[in-house]
């Protein structure tokens, strides 16, 4: 994350600041002792800051007693948003009338209000935060923005207007002035005293994949909301023909932070009519109230209205006589607005059209070299050519020559000499045809990420559900699965079958001593010596507990190298000291063995007699491996070499 400097920037003066009791309020909370009832005294001051908290705090109760006194509106929102609330209605009071700059800033705080609302919504779902600390993040969120516009008021409009032809104002903001809105945001609120935990998710919230946080940490869902949320605001003050593109992106991002269609959408249109409702009360324009969410996701692509709306098309206009040529070619780019590139017969046009990647193809019917229906299906023969919108000129409206126009592909024609009106009307088909393509690619493009996302999620979704998150190992139903596949091929093969129970002996005593903490280490060091001992092809899992178990791989499985390999680890466990920082700890372990057998029904009895047999090892003294072997109990051979080391857990030093 980088800040901005504000000395360095010499503007800190200029830079917008609250004022009055909002003022009072950021000193009075930089004591550590301030009370409660000295903020509520602040507040008094103030009717209209105490009238704001109050609706505020009545805004996110859950009991249905409304709040009426700022003591109880103060405790129940929490000093640390009370300070945050302040400030942000203290700038609206200030910020909010459009000096003649080009910034227009009720659009701004229209959208930050809209931010902050959308985040606290969105926060009520994941309960990563306090839902009214992030109503605050959500209005500050873009401050950086009504800094600069303050600070450098006819340099930021012509910035804004440069955005507006698809530069990233980011990139401008640093080419131009030095710094950027996020820089400038983290600097300000961390002059303002919010939490870092609020101020780094704020400055990656445009772009979340540059943060480097880890996936489900607080600071990831933070993100995450903050950017949705921006998502949401930026939706509801998108132009209307607009609006149904950015829908499928909205759903996927609800999606990703749990919220299915139906929730989402009702969620939307309570955080549009809560916009409007604060909107009033901030005294801040917000829109014209949206249709429901569910009405604008099932809407039909719009249709333009007047060709104001059809404007901007690349057309490739084809015609061999140069007085049609000059005069179509006036009329589509003077008259109609469109980017317009000329050739004068086919061939040159089909050359072009690949260069160009024209929207719409305009061609002459008669013409030397290739005419317009041959330039057609040459067109419809490429991939990339199928999709073009072909409009043929024609003198001559003859049915059936019209028809042999559209067999070769054309989509639309029209007679010359050129009525402009038609021409207008028929360019405005084309343009909707080409919305809706655009929208079907965009929608299939987004199919393909959603896919591709969800696979991801399954495949996490399926190593968590088979693998013990401390450990790592494959947990207790991975191993069962494991279990009783290898019973299965065993019965069909007749093959010998081994597994093994591994319990940590006197481990309570490992938590009693050193706590819980260091006795999870122990067991994911545990886990990492079994892993490391195992023989290839043996499966293992952590069974629960300080329980393990190896399902001995059917080659692998005679009882004698079985014995052997639980003799080995045992001995390894035994001589290897665990150290986890200053700790020094040394465990010892009991395994009990058991083979398959003639009369045991299912892969449970093998189980059992595992079991049986650990408990005998841990009878014995523990720190040994016992065998289950027709319905006996032996200790394993060679004994226990090592010194036997008994409980508890020896602590050095
Ligand atoms: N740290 C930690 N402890 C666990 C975990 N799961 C179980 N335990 C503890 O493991 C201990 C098992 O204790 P016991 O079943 O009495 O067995 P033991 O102390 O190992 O004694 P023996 O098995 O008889 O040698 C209990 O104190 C559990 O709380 C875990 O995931 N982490």
């Amino acid at each position: 994350m980088k800040i901005a400097d504000l000395n360095q920037l010499k503007i800190s003066t200029l830079l917008p600041s609250p004022k009055g009791v909002a003022l009072a309020l950021l000193e009075a909370c930089r004591q550590e002792d301030i009370s409660i009832n000295e903020i509520t005294k602040l507040i008094q001051t103030d009717p209209a800051l105490a009238g704001r908290l109050i609706q505020r705090a009545n805004a996110t109760k859950q009991t249905t007693r409304a709040i009426s006194s700022i003591a109880e509106a103060v405790s129940h929102v929490g000093l640390n948003a009370v300070k945050q609330l302040a400030m942000g209605f203290s700038l609206i009071d200030q910020y909010s009338k459009d000096p003649s700059n080009g910034f227009d800033y009720q659009e701004f705080w229209s959208h930050s209000l809209l931010m902050a609302i959308a985040v606290q919504k969105l926060s009520k779902t994941t309960q990563a935060s306090s839902s009214e600390d992030l109503f605050s993040c959500g209005l500050m969120m873009r401050i950086g923005c009504l800094a600069l516009a303050s600070i450098y008021p006819d340099q930021y409009s012509q910035l804004i207007q440069q955005q507006s032809r698809g530069i990233p104002l980011q990139q401008l903001e640093q080419q131009y002035l030095q710094t950027d809105h996020n820089e400038l945001t983290a600097a300000m609120l961390i002059n303002f005293g919010f939490p870092t935990i609020f101020v780094e998710p704020i400055y990656y919230h445009e772009t979340p994949e540059n943060s480097g946080f880890s996936e489900g940490s607080r600071p990831y869902q933070i993100l995450h909301q903050l950017y949705l949320a921006k998502q949401i605001a930026d939706f509801a003050l998108t132009k209307e023909s607009e609006r149904s593109q950015c829908i499928s992106e909205l759903l996927l991002l609800g999606g990703k932070i749990g919220l299915d269609t139906e929730t989402f959408g009702d969620s939307i249109d309570q955080i549009m009519q809560e916009w409007h409702i604060w909107g009033k009360i901030l005294k801040i324009t917000a829109k014209e109230q949206l249709p429901s969410f569910h009405k604008m996701m099932s809407a039909a692509a719009p249709r333009p209205e007047d060709a104001t709306n059809a404007s901007s098309l690349r057309v490739l206009l084809v015609e061999d006589d140069p007085t049609n040529l000059i005069l179509s070619k006036e009329l589509l780019s003077n008259v109609l607005g469109h980017t317009v590139y000329t050739a004068n017969d086919g061939q040159q046009a089909l050359a072009l059209a690949m260069e160009v990647s024209p929207h719409i193809v305009i061609t002459d019917w008669m013409m030397p070299i290739m005419n317009g229906l041959e330039l057609t299906k040459s067109l419809r023969a490429t991939e990339w050519g199928q999709n073009l919108y072909v409009i043929m000129l024609t003198s001559i409206e003859d049915e059936e020559e019209v028809i042999k126009a559209f067999n070769a592909g054309v989509d639309d024609y029209v007679t010359k000499p050129i009525n402009i009106r038609a021409f207008r009307a028929r360019l405005r088909a084309a343009w909707h045809y080409r919305q809706l393509q655009e929208s079907w690619e965009r929608d299939r493009e987004q199919l393909k990420r959603f896919a591709a996302e969800l696979a991801v999620t399954n495949r996490k979704l399926e190593y968590y559900a088979l693998t013990d998150m401390l450990t790592e190992l494959p947990n207790r139903r991975s191993g069962m699965e494991t279990l009783s596949e290898t019973w299965s091929i065993a019965n069909r093969s007749g093959q010998l079958m081994v597994i093994m129970l591994i319990d940590i002996d006197h481990f309570k005593s490992i938590n009693d001593n050193y706590g819980h903490s260091i006795g999870d280490k122990v067991l994911k060091e545990v886990s990492s010596i079994i892993r490391k001992t195992a023989r290839k092809g043996d499966t293992f899992c952590r069974m629960g507990g300080e329980e393990f178990l190896v399902v001995c791989q059917l080659g692998n499985a005679d009882v004698k190298s079985s014995i052997l390999f639980a003799e080995r680890l045992r001995h390894q466990i035994s001589q290897q000291q665990i150290s986890i920082g200053e700790i020094h700890i040394r465990i010892t372990i009991s395994i009990g063995v058991a083979l398959k057998e003639i009369n045991m029904k299912n892969e449970d009895h093998l189980v059992i007699a595992a079991d049986k047999a650990l408990y005998a090892a841990k009878n014995a003294g523990r720190n040994r491996v016992y065998l289950a072997l027709k319905d006996k109990l032996l200790a394993a051979p060679p004994p226990p070499s090592t010194k036997k080391v008994d409980p508890p857990a020896d602590k050095e030093k």
